[in-house]
């Protein structure tokens, strides 16, 4: 999976470095229109990915997409042109590099389940719903009250999704091919429990970087109804998650798992995970 994970990167950086290039050499942005002709240039990077690597176009699509929309979101976040979009381009940063960075981390760490899904681009219907709620907020707001668009609450969702990243990648990087985007059901003969390193903190290290990640998000953005409707929305999410996951992983590893529960939190507040009838001694 050498070949994806090169592909994956390269094409990330021919969106980043074309459409930098394209701001500073060849358009001034000086304009709404301006910004707007340099945006539907972004197709251009985008189409050279695909067709460098045609064999691998669906992980250049995406990547080189990924890339041009984390370059258009530099640019909202530093202009002074649009200062109140700079917490959508931040946002925009921050979106576009987790889901990059998410295929790139499992090339790295899990290339035998590396799939195009590992962008996590399809992750959910709710999730996107989720998505466009927040955009629709942060529209609204920046019309009506745009004075509500505080840089300074903007950083602080900054820096707590920037947390979240480093456990969530932490996590993938510390369980390596243990870590699977979809629950196993199955134990392979390969999979061992981990419980060193992030995991010797939270039981969940990935989704507790998750949860910090999804919240930090409408933080960064500044959109008040959305981080309390994500902050609740993410609780159930994974309250569930971690139940079901943790009734597979007893079933696994019965004794050593039951036993790391009792030594290790959840990582979440208010979650428990799944508790055995009878505890071992
Ligand atoms: C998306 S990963 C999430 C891992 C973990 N829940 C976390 O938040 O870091 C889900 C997969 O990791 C595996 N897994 C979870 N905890 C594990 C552990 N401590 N050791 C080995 N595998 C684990 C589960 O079997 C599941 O297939």
């Amino acid at each position: 999976m050498l070949s994806e994970l090169r592909v994956a990167v390269v094409s990330f950086l021919v969106g980043v470095v074309f459409m930098v290039t394209a701001a500073n050499l060849f358009l001034r942005i000086s304009s709404f229109g301006d910004f707007l002709t340099w945006t539907a240039l972004s197709s251009v990077p985008v189409f050279l990915s695909c067709a460098i690597f045609h064999k691998s176009f669906q992980v250049a699509l995406r990547a080189s997409g990924l890339g041009c929309a984390a370059a258009i979101g530099s640019f909202l976040w530093f202009s002074r042109l649009f200062p109140t979009f700079h917490p959508f381009g931040a946002y925009m940063c921050i979106l576009s590099f987790f889901h990059w960075s998410e295929y790139v981390i499992t090339a790295i760490t899990s290339p035998r389940t590396l799939s195009i899904d590992s962008f996590l681009l399809n992750h959910s219907k709710a999730y996107w719903i989720a998505a466009s709620a927040s955009w629709l907020e942060f529209a609204l707001e920046a019309w009506l009250i745009p004075g509500l668009k505080s840089e300074v609450i903007c950083w602080i969702g900054v820096l707590i999704c920037t947390v979240g990243e480093i456990l969530r990648k932490g996590a993938m990087l510390t369980a390596r091919s243990n870590f699977t985007h979809l629950i196993s059901t199955r134990k392979r003969n390969d999979h061992e429990l981990v419980t060193h390193g992030l995991y010797s903190l939270f039981r969940h290290p990935s989704y507790v970087g998750w949860f910090w990640w999804s919240i930090g998000t409408q933080i960064a953005l500044v959109n008040p109804l959305c981080v309390v409707a994500y902050a609740v929305v993410s609780w159930r999410f994974f309250n569930e998650r971690i139940y079901d996951e943790e009734l597979y992983l007893i079933n696994f590893f019965r004794d050593d798992y039951v036993h790391y529960q009792q030594r290790v939190p959840v990582g979440l507040p208010f979650i428990e995970g799944f508790k055995p009838e009878f505890s071992a001694p």
